[in-house]
């Protein structure tokens, strides 16, 4: 699979912006903003362009603060892995909307909805929110859904 992009638009009293997925893979689960590049898009744009597409919100790639690099693997369909550069984002313009794609709702971040989200999330994010930078293997077992390993180290830069 193509290298991905997953955003999480930060406000300034700290509430995260997560979306409910309304189609496709990992329906029905609470998670950041993002999806594959596009061929001739850099990360910074591909992450631009999905943000926009699923929230209405528009960014400045200045503003995106890459906080993580993780390599997701699933043991049972290897079409399926991909990377994911993962970004934090305090600034944007617009207003979020309701899209086809994403159902979105502000969250606190000490009450992240990790039992209906991707189950190495509970692990990952929290490092995040701690201000820590990112990067790991996450491997998925043959359901695609339950964590088969987790291997997260702290850097300093992503
Ligand atoms: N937060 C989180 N997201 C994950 C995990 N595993 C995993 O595949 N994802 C997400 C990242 C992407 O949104 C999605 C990868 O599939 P995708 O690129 O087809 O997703 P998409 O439908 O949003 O992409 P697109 O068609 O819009 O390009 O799954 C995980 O462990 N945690």
């Amino acid at each position: 699979m193509r290298p991905t992009t997953l955003c999480f638009p930060v406000r300034p009293d700290g509430k995260l912006l997560l979306g409910r997925k309304k189609r496709g893979f990992g329906v029905s689960k609470w998670n950041g903003f993002g999806g594959k590049i596009e061929a001739g898009e850099n990360f910074l744009q591909c992450a631009v362009r999905e943000l926009r597409e699923e929230t209405g919100l528009i960014a400045k790639e200045e503003d995106l603060e890459l906080v993580g690099f993780l390599d997701f693997h699933f043991s049972a369909s290897s079409e399926l892995d991909h990377i994911g550069f993962v970004y934090f984002l305090r600034q944007w313009q617009g207003t979020v909307q309701e899209t086809e794609e994403m159902e979105p709702q502000w969250f606190d971040p000490a009450a992240l909805p990790y039992d209906e989200m991707w189950k190495g999330d509970r692990t990952w994010i929290p490092m995040l929110l701690k201000k820590e930078k990112v990067k790991g293997i996450i491997t998925f077992a043959e359901d695609n859904e339950n964590l088969q390993h987790l291997e997260l180290y702290r850097i300093d830069n992503v």
